[in-house]
């Protein structure tokens, strides 16, 4: 478990001082992907920076593998830093350096013998999906691949930790889903602790079980991602739900197209978890003999599950079709018809 207690960072300059992390409380559970967002200058690289003392805290506590990072002294700093691994945006690789060598150089530096060196860095290429590439220099890899060495590299030392900052900022849609894939099965195996910061809500959603949202260096929000995806309070929160939902309309739908149909009624089924991969839509056609028309929707996966809505206009007698709305609203699929809950 890593805990942090009313953690703050002021950087002082001549003309003014800038409170990049204001008085943050967070607790991250041994083995859970722990997401946190926030828009540009939020304070998210200098609370990640915050958690290996590559800044150092203006006040607070971090309690990470049962001691208090803020209190060591160096030596004992750089042996707990070994139990933190850290990937970058822009990767940080040696670029004198091949594949082989930068996985080895954490190694080299933590004085492990040649012969057990080697054996390392050829499990770590196996598992980063880099056999064959040994002794490519960084300038022949593409963005994925590089981040593939940097997350060997990082893995090296065998982390409790590892922190990810914004580490697939630089990198394509598809590129970005293969390396949280790899991010997601490392978890898994290793049991790893992952800290990973991004100002993007897909990330979040594909590979994180909970989040936290950042706003003036202060976390404004936090929860289970699917919670914060249902039921976001603050509206910076909306705005990063959005960036995966699209764009709520102005006007509820619902009453948009009760105006368009004048005959049975428009539901919104509201699908969260496991719920999304019921057949209801079929199940109620079928057994009520009721015509159902897919008006809009929007459904997303989270790691826990699936999130979404779907707006649908039921058709048919009109005993049947309440009959219906009850049957849905027994099962785990929320509904709200014609504008009521
Ligand atoms: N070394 C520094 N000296 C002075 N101010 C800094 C320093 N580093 C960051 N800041 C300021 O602290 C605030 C938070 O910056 P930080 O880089 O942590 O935010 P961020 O959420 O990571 O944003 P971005 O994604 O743009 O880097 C910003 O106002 C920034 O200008």
């Amino acid at each position: 478990m890593i805990s942090i207690k009313n953690l703050s960072k002021i950087y002082q300059s001549k003309q003014n001082e800038v409170t990049a992390v204001d008085n943050m409380n967070l607790t991250i559970n041994k083995g859970e992907i722990y997401g946190v967002i926030g828009f540009s200058g939020a304070g998210k690289s200098t609370f990640v920076r915050l958690l290996n003392r590559l800044e150092e805290p203006t006040e607070g506590q971090i309690v990470m593998n049962e001691k208090d990072i803020t209190k060591l002294k160096s030596r004992s700093l750089r042996q707990e830093r070994q139990k933190i691994g850290m990937i970058f945006q822009h990767f940080n690789l040696l670029w004198s350096r091949t594949v082989f060598e930068n996985i080895a150089f954490p190694l080299e530096i933590a004085g492990v013998p040649k012969d057990e060196r080697k054996a390392k860095v050829s499990e770590l290429i196996e598992l980063v999906g880099l056999a064959g590439r040994e002794n490519y220099y960084p300038s022949q890899l593409s963005g994925g691949q590089k981040q593939r060495v940097g997350i060997a590299r990082a893995l090296a030392n065998d982390p409790k930790v590892l922190l990810c900052d914004e580490a697939t900022s630089a990198l394509d849609p598809q590129t970005t889903d293969d390396i949280l894939d790899l991010l997601v099965s490392i978890n898994e195996r290793l049991g790893l602790t992952i800290i990973l910061i991004t100002h993007e809500m897909h990330v979040i959603k594909k590979v994180c079980h909970r989040v936290a949202v950042m706003e003036g260096g202060k976390v404004i929000e936090q929860g289970e991602v699917l919670d914060v995806f249902m039921r976001p309070k603050e509206k910076t929160t909306r705005r990063f739900v959005q960036q995966v939902m699209g764009t709520e309309q102005e006007e509820d739908p619902i009453s948009t197209y009760v105006k368009a149909y004048k005959t049975g009624k428009v539901a919104k089924l509201h699908f969260v978890g496991d719920t999304a991969n019921q057949p209801i839509i079929s199940q109620i056609a079928k057994k009520f003999n009721l015509d159902i028309n897919i008006l809009q929707g929007n459904i997303t996966q989270t790691k826990d599950g699936t999130y979404g809505s779907l707006y649908v206009h039921i058709d048919g007698d009109e005993e049947q079709i309440n009959q219906a709305i009850q049957f849905v609203s027994e099962t785990s699929v929320e509904v709200e018809v014609n504008g009521d809950a």
